[in-house]
């Protein structure tokens, strides 16, 4: 094995925001430990990363080029340019064409006496563990959601063929977990439910890149400790070499601490979505509403949000990610004084710690619900696609810090949420008693997120333990 360099890490993230930004979180609170950080990434890839990562003279690029497949469009680097998530897969296959120009990245540093003390990889890119253990160098893998819900979904993929007799509203009981909300079948991703077929190509990449998960020798976990605690060991406990969980998070708090914040903020001017909340008068009088990066909504369910927003009356931001969705007939002038639609990318976390905002209709991506705690904004949880069911539930059944909205059932596949869903449900966030224990309770967490990144915090304290673990390899 060539000894390390001493202050040296590779990062590579997977090519999908909610995956990349927390690992740029990481790569920051790194160098402000005297550790040199190479990010891994695609030419279009390193364009939006190196906007992130402007004033940090030791986070380095080091890009490889994507290759070109057949079955996805040209110039598709990244998720959020997948024309639907039906792309998914194939673009799966396609990082998997990576591994060679990774290789001969590790091959340059080894040789020039610059080896990394560890790689730290998205749990999508399993083909780096091979690598990795040719070159002697150590992988930790990063999966960009909670312990907990890792580890509902490994020990649901163990045991699948017991949950696919059960209906989809039964409660699921996993041996050996204790879960801080009832658990069904319908909360689990369809990749888990679909785990027992072997037939099936997405099970098949899970199976693979599953394995070198369960044989890398870390997990770097964006939560805290302080929410983590009741499950970490179980969710080890699928891992092989005794690999430990690292809670680091939330990470996008290192940014907040010791001086960044100032010299972040001096580079950003205000957004128009910013100016806009600059405006509302009342805090906590607006509703934010994003649905994340990669869920497809179609034009139906967008038309059936813009009703029901401006039916509950109260001021919103929206993010829409559709190119090709318009406003219904009439809309416009409908809620031209009380609500700013953006289609470009916005500065969530700038968005969610406004005073003007009080609730956020969320997707609940991972990063999505640290964020609205860390603000102590409550939730209105409509979760649409891999495990954010489970984020929900931990949110609203869990925490307390948010409201589920209600699903139409019987209603054929195409409106899941009515427009009178969301309008109740975003009334009952904003001016009702159990959106008012809901913000309390999303405070109260808040408070706990941010202590963890602090001094002497769980995850600042996480951070130190895992720099001396990784030079003591
Ligand atoms: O205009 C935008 C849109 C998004 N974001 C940021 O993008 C990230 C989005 O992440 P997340 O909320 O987790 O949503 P997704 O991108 O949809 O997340 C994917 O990755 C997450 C982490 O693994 C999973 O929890 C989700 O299920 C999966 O869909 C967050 O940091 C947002 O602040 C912005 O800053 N501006």
């Amino acid at each position: 094995m060539p000894s390390p360099s001493a202050s040296h890490v590779v990062i590579f993230p997977f090519m999908a925001q909610g995956h990349t930004l927390p690992l740029l979180d990481l790569s920051k609170a790194l160098s402000r430990q005297q550790i040199k950080v190479t990010i891994i990434t695609t030419p279009s890839n390193a364009k939006s990363i190196a906007k992130c990562v402007p004033n940090h003279p030791d986070i380095h690029l080091n890009e490889i080029p994507f290759p070109t497949i057949d079955g996805l469009p040209k110039g598709c680097e990244n998720t959020s340019q997948l024309p639907s998530m039906e792309f998914l897969l194939p673009f799966l296959h396609a990082t998997k064409q990576l591994q060679k120009p990774f290789e001969e990245v590790l091959e340059t540093m080894i040789k020039s006496n610059t080896p990394p003390l560890c790689v730290i990889s998205d749990f999508f890119l399993g083909f780096t563990l091979a690598s990795c253990q040719a070159l002697g160098v150590p992988r930790l893998v990063f999966h960009g959601t909670s312990a907990l819900s890792m580890a509902i979904m490994k020990s649901s993929w163990v045991n699948a063929s017991q949950i696919n007799s059960l209906s989809m509203l039964d409660r699921v009981d996993l041996p050996g977990m204790k879960l801080p909300f009832t658990l069904t079948k319908a909360d689990l991703p369809a990749e888990t439910l679909n785990a027992s077929n072997h037939d099936d190509p997405m099970s098949q990449f899970i199976d693979e890149v599953g394995w070198a998960d369960a044989n890398s020798c870390g997990i770097i976990i964006n939560s805290f400790e302080e929410l983590e605690k009741d499950h970490i060991s179980f969710f080890e406990s699928f891992y092989m070499n005794g690999a430990k969980a690292w809670c680091l998070g939330p990470l996008f708090l290192y940014d907040k601490i010791e001086g960044l914040e100032k010299s972040i903020n001096q580079n950003q001017n205000p957004s128009m979505s910013t100016q806009w909340l600059d405006e509302q008068s009342t805090p906590d009088s607006v509703i934010y509403v994003s649905f994340g990066t990669q869920a497809d909504v179609s034009d139906s369910q967008l038309d059936e949000v813009a009703f029901g927003l401006e039916e509950s009356g109260f001021p919103f931001v929206w993010v829409v990610r559709s190119n090709a969705w318009s406003l219904p007939s009439g809309m416009e002038e409908k809620i031209k004084d009380r609500g700013l639609i953006v289609s470009e990318w916005v500065d969530q976390r700038q968005i969610l710690s406004h005073r003007a905002i009080g609730g956020f209709l969320s997707h609940c991506g991972w990063n999505s619900v640290l964020e609205s705690a860390v603000a102590g904004v409550p939730i209105l949880a409509w979760p649409m696609m891999a495990e954010q069911s489970l984020n929900a539930k931990l949110v609203v059944d869990g925490f307390g810090a948010g409201l589920s909205v209600k699903r139409v059932q019987n209603q054929g596949p195409e409106i899941l949420v009515s427009r009178q869903a969301i309008s109740e449900g975003v009334k009952e966030l904003m001016g009702g008693q159990k959106g008012r224990s809901a913000r309390e309770r999303a405070e109260a967490l808040g408070r706990v997120a941010r202590r963890a990144v602090q001094k002497d915090g769980s995850s600042h304290d996480t951070l130190s333990k895992l720099i001396d673990q990784l030079r003591a390899y």
